[in-house]
């Protein structure tokens, strides 16, 4: 196949998808194929979260970051990985690299409260952590976490009537999945100098989860890398939710679906004193997802590419690659 080589990211409606016209449905589901099997990655509006929320959870986490050190690391938990609470700065580092990126972050993840006492994935999670500075984070937190599962959901749909699948073949797989809400703080650098010279904001990743969908961030440098080897800026508006495939999706759909490696460049030098938010959200599925390669993605011309395994064990193998997990 030749690859289209989009000089931005392709724009979506997901009320296209939503509102019961047939024949928009299947514009929007052919455009998100056409995207996910070149760039990787798309520009959603409609997607249900609203500006309010989006305010008011920059607003919460701002305050957080602001807070000094020593209050921020009561909040960090290394024993389970730092999938819940606080992670300090240049803790985590992109796989095959050893420099830790300019970022800290806070994570949220699936609440206990929501899931049936029934639900024996219950016992797989940890309790969320909320800061006591901050009596509010937690029903802002638990909000936006709720809408972006929810849009992730209908995404998942597209995703499926384009690989030919029923079009709830994700539904079960999602249901109380392991996403993660994280807020990140790319925080201020008085003296350039004194971080290690290959330092970056985010060093060149793809994602581990299935897909993730990203709120408009405060700052530009987001970029991804063309399958012609350029760097794409991205710039969402500010009514759009960025959502790209993971490596998750990628290994299920034996590369057909891309996740595209992407990173966040470093500010000009003098203005790396100056702060960068932005809130992603990882949406997993629940550690049992069989991620092994669909039949239908594997033929002469493409030959089965990764070893059979869970999510679960995928996502273990990949936290201790990132530095997170011993
Ligand atoms: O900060 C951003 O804009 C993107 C962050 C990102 O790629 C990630 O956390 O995986
Ligand atoms: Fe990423």
């Amino acid at each position: 196949m030749t690859e289209i080589l989009y000089d931005e990211i392709p724009s979506l409606d997901l009320a296209d998808f939503t509102s019961g016209n047939a024949e928009k449905k299947a514009a929007f589901v052919k455009k998100l194929g056409e995207a996910y099997q070149n760039i990787g990655f798309v520009a959603i509006k409609n997607h249900g979260l609203s500006k309010d929320l989006q305010n008011n959870l920059y607003a919460t986490i701002q305050e957080f970051f602001s807070l000094p050190d020593s209050i921020k690391t009561k909040y960090e938990k290394p024993e389970i990985g730092f999938q819940r609470g606080y992670t300090g700065k240049g803790k985590e580092h992109a796989k095959g690299r050893n420099t830790g990126d300019l970022k800290e972050f806070y994570h949220i993840g699936q609440d206990l409260g929501f899931i049936p006492d029934t639900d024996p994935i219950r016992a797989e999670y940890p309790e969320n952590v909320w800061p006591e500075e901050l009596p509010k984070f937690r029903e802002i937190g638990l909000e936006t976490y709720r809408t972006l599962e929810s849009a992730g959901k209908n995404m998942l749909r597209a995703i499926a009537l384009h690989l030919e699948l029923p079009e709830d073949f994700f539904e079960e797989k999602v249901i109380y999945g392991n996403s993660i809400l994280r807020q990140i703080h790319y925080f201020p650098i008085e003296n350039p100098d004194e971080v290690p010279a290959d330092a970056v904001r985010a060093a060149e990743h793809g994602d581990i989860n299935l897909i993730t969908l990203l709120m408009g961030a405060s700052a530009d440098g987001l970029q991804v890398l063309r399958r012609d080897g350029k760097w794409i800026p991205i710039t969402a508006l500010p009514d759009q939710l960025v959502v790209n495939v993971g490596d998750m999706l990628e290994r299920l759909t034996n590369k057909k679906l891309k996740s595209t490696i992407h990173r966040v460049v470093n500010p000009a030098r003098e203005m790396m004193h100056t702060s960068r938010y932005s809130i992603p959200f990882f949406m997993h599925p629940r550690s049992e997802m069989d991620l092994t390669c669909l039949e239908s993605c594997i033929d002469e011309d493409h030959p089965k590419q990764f070893s059979d395994a869970t999510a679960g064990e995928f996502l273990d193998e990949r936290l201790r690659e990132l530095g997170l997990k011993k």
